[in-house]
């Protein structure tokens, strides 16, 4: 197959991330202004994701009209038809037409009909034939609360394989955050990922033209080389995560930030390591790494689960894998698998002798 087929899917994927990613800096800005009382409350976050996955689905299907539409997403219509959602339903169509009407590109007017039938056009099971999106709408909704990092997650399946993949992610400085914990002084802040299968990874500013070759830092040495993990303790174990490293002979301390922004900051070189350790009995979607994944794989890195299988994104909205996701660079992955898996070993003993 030719490595430039997807070069208008990929055009269309990035235009309607940015766009998504519109929506959700004027949401995100608006709750971070607001009082506490109304920061506890939910309804900004959920009208940015309904928001963020109708305007990534009319932008798709406005961009490729020739095309099947199949989309696998997070989110679907259900509780925005009750009731008691009439008004959020106002608020996220008046948010998706705003959108629309402020960046220019599309002359359009959605009515609530039209924005329920987008985001329920989200509901495909994926799977190993044919194509389909995979749409996070906002990945990392607990940081997009804090005002910390989140992502736009968009990637393309074709028969089974992650073929493209965008993360737009508004918070992510534009240079290193290695060792700032996602925080810079730096006022070049936004990023848009994007790759496409056999033709590398590029970065450019979120909303800007130009994009740059990105590649994973290539060390070999564990000493030099810090890791990305989840902010939040209950998405991915902490503790293991500090064994391993120690075992490794990782001197930084983590770095904890939210959403796939973790595969864009590696994917750049920030970093040399992600490990993601949920705890037990958690199924991972495949929304939450199409996306990452090909940019860290086109970046020169790889994904495995901690047995060092590939990622496998074929077998519907789940991912079956064995433990956890580790990903790093080529010449680091056999030693960090290594004390991954002597890590986990050593763990389950301490637990059985409990
Ligand atoms: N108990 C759990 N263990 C692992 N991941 C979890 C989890 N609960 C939620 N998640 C996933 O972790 C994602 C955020 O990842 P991270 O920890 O890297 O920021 C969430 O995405 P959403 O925010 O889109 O729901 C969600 O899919
Ligand atoms: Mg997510």
């Amino acid at each position: 197959m030719s490595s430039s087929s997807y070069e208008k899917e990929l055009a269309a994927a990035k235009k309607a991330a940015s766009l998504a990613a519109r929506l959700c800096q004027t949401v995100q800005k608006a709750l971070l202004k607001s009082d506490i009382q109304s920061k506890a409350d939910k309804s900004p976050v959920t009208v940015a994701d309904y928001g963020s996955q109708a305007i990534v689905s009319l932008v798709l299907k406005m961009e490729l009209p020739s095309e099947k539409f199949s989309l696998v997403a997070e989110e679907d219509s259900a509780d925005l038809q009750k009731d008691e959602s009439q008004e959020t339903l106002k608020r996220i169509t008046d948010l998706v037409n705003d959108t629309f009407s402020s960046e220019g590109t599309y002359s359009i007017s959605v009515s609530e009909e039209d924005v329920l039938a987008a985001i329920d056009s989200g509901k495909s099971d994926g799977g190993p034939h044919g194509r389909h999106w995979v749409l996070d709408p906002i990945d990392g909704t607990k940081g997009f609360v804090r005002g910390d990092q989140y992502a736009i997650a968009l990637a393309l399946l074709d028969e089974g394989r992650v073929v493209l993949g965008v993360l737009a992610c508004p918070n992510l400085p534009f240079t290193s955050i290695a060792n700032l914990d996602g925080h810079s002084s730096e006022n070049q802040i936004g990023c848009l990922f994007s790759a496409q299968t056999g033709c590398g990874a590029y970065m450019q500013l979120l909303h800007e033209p130009s994009a740059a070759k990105i590649s994973v830092c290539t060390t070999e040495n564990p000493a030099d080389a810090s890791f990305f993990e989840s902010y939040e303790a209950a998405h991915s174990l902490h503790d293991l995560s500090s064994a391993i490293a120690k075992k490794l002979g990782v001197q930084a301390p983590p770095v904890r930030i939210d959403s796939q922004a973790k595969y864009g900051a590696l994917a750049r070189g920030d970093g040399a390591i992600y490990l993601r350790f949920p705890h037990k009995g958690y199924r991972e979607k495949i929304w939450d790494h199409a996306a990452g994944s090909i940019v860290v794989t086109e970046a020169g890195g790889i994904a495995t689960d901690a047995a060092g299988n590939n990622l496998d994104f074929s077998k519907g909205r789940y991912l079956d894998l064995d433990t956890g996701i580790i990903v790093t660079n080529k010449k680091l992955m056999p030693s960090l698998l290594s004390a991954v898996q002597e890590a986990i070993r050593e763990q389950t003993q301490s637990a059985s002798h409990m």
